[in-house]
């Protein structure tokens, strides 16, 4: 390590063999990089991570809007050139997309009324994912997600689209799950848009998460689209269910979308749709930079990455930012945008991401000022059931903590606190929005950390309001 020059953060994640120094320097780590890769292929990974860096300066400096990224080692051929506020499309096509022409929406529904089918449409349509490499519920890249068929995590891609008008249009899409153990990310995905896709299936129509995402759209002021789904059904009752959605939310159906996503009906109208209803954000570009975090995960060879949507201002590469709950201060190695899967696009315009930062939500600021007004946050989560998770082997007592901790950055609604138990040893109780919560994180805890685990059988907080007017909470035997 050099002398006098102290450590800012490593520039890669754990693992990665360089670091950043105060003084500007890269200075070399020693050590194995994390997960077991040999050491020449993180160098070469790390030399990626670096080489995005000149295209984002390029291009970021325009920057508004919007959603994420997860820094993607990008393909030769994607260019980032001429600047200014505008995007800029890899793929050796180059394009303008000033802040007028950027549209931030999320996909809402209640479960399997055919949200992910219809984003794969959208990507389709517009040529972000080629039919050869299109699969099913392309955006649900988990494991779990693709295996049981739903989504479990608010997925991102950025689309570029030429309108009627036309005019080349950037949509920042975000697919929700729709199962009420996961409303917590829709509610943070909203945060981050203009508008909403709410998508009812033609056959059921209304139905309870389809009201409850209603409603968190409405109290983020979102334009609401309602589209109608699976017309292409037998059992489709498409005037009954307008009927009901007018009546039951009170959404004006007159330019309602009929959709089929599975065949593919109806995709070019809600394109335009989308275009033509979702207001684009605020042109905000000269005003000091203020950022909502609304997802971040741990990359093993990155460390923490953020994704967030810039409210205010703009920003670039080398950006130091302040994360305004903890204060604390970051440099930002990488920003880009993400394209679903890691491949083709990688943009590095309007759109910013990633400071290594151990939090999930917060507001990021650039700049002296100690005023800034933090972004309007989420609700605090409070978990309906709780279980104790306990390694097999005491000796992975540390790495169980170490997992909980990085699938907390990327599930804000797990809470644990540690535990002790007569017969286990060493655990964590665990609070959880549900059962399938509950299922969720420990199938991941397994697969992603290679834990074995022993699961309490799951509880629920009572609150009981006794008649001497003092009020008890007791935890149920089991659930
Ligand atoms: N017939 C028909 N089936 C559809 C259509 N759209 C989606 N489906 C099917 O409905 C099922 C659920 O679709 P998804 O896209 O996974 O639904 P989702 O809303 O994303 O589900 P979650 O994310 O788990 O809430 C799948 O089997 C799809 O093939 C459609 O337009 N017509």
């Amino acid at each position: 390590m050099m002398q006098g020059a102290s450590l800012q953060r490593p520039c890669g994640p754990p693992g990665c063999t360089s670091a950043r120094l105060r003084n500007g320097t890269t200075a070399s780590t020693s050590g194995r990089p994390a997960g077991g890769y040999a050491p020449a292929a993180a160098a070469q990974r790390c030399a990626a991570v670096h080489s995005l860096g000149r295209r984002a300066r390029r291009a970021a400096a325009a920057g508004r809007c919007s959603l994420v990224v997860r820094a993607v080692a990008a393909p030769p051929e994607a260019s980032l050139e001429k600047g200014g506020p505008g995007a800029t499309y890899g793929g050796g096509s180059v394009a303008k997309v000033p802040v007028q022409n950027i549209r931030n929406f999320s996909i809402i529904a209640h479960i399997d009324h055919g949200k992910s089918t219809l984003a794969d449409q959208l990507l389709l349509k517009t040529g972000t994912v080629s039919a050869r490499d299109m699969v099913e519920q392309f955006m649900d890249s988990n494991d779990i997600e693709r295996e049981r068929g739903i989504t479990i995590k608010l997925n991102t891609a950025r689309m570029k689209y030429k309108a009627s008008d036309g005019q080349l249009y950037a949509l920042n899409l975000i697919d929700t799950p729709g199962h009420v153990d996961f409303t917590y990310e829709v509610s943070r995905s909203l945060a981050a848009c203009e508008g909403a896709l709410l998508v009812v299936d033609a056959s059921q129509g209304v139905e309870a998460q389809t009201l409850a995402n209603v409603w968190l759209a409405i109290e983020n002021d979102l334009e609401i689209i309602p589209v109608l789904n699976k017309i292409d059904l037998p059992g489709a009752e498409p005037e009954r269910v307008i009927e009901e959605i007018e009546a039951i939310i009170g959404l004006d159906c007159s330019n309602i979308l009929r959709v089929s996503a599975k065949m593919g009906v109806g995709i070019e109208e809600t394109l335009e749709a989308i275009v033509r209803r979702v207001p684009p954000p605020r042109n905000t570009t000269a005003d000091q930079l203020r950022a909502l975090i609304f997802d971040s995960y741990y990359d093993p060879y990155r460390g923490v990455v953020c994704q967030f949507r810039v409210m205010d201002g703009s920003v670039s590469r080398g950006d130091t930012v302040v994360m305004m709950n903890t204060g604390k201060e970051f440099t930002l190695d990488e920003i880009g945008v993400l394209a679903p899967a890691k491949v083709a696009e990688f943009t590095l315009d309007e759109i910013g991401v990633l400071a290594p930062a151990k939090v999930a939500v917060d507001t990021l600021y650039a700049g002296e000022s100690p005023s800034v007004i933090a972004l309007d946050g989420y609700e605090d989560v409070q978990p309906m059931v709780y279980c104790g998770l306990f390694p097999t082997d005491a000796d992975d007592y540390q790495n169980l903590r170490e997992a909980l901790g990085k699938l907390q950055l990327n599930d804000a609604a797990l809470k644990f606190e540690p535990e002790v138990n007569n017969a286990m040893g060493f655990g964590f109780r665990c609070g959880f929005l549900g059962l399938l919560h509950m299922e969720i994180v420990q199938e991941r805890l397994e697969r992603e950390y290679d834990l074995d685990l022993i699961t309490t059988a799951p509880t629920v907080v009572y609150r009981a309001h006794c008649t001497d007017g003092t009020e008890q909470t007791a935890r149920s035997r089991t659930v």
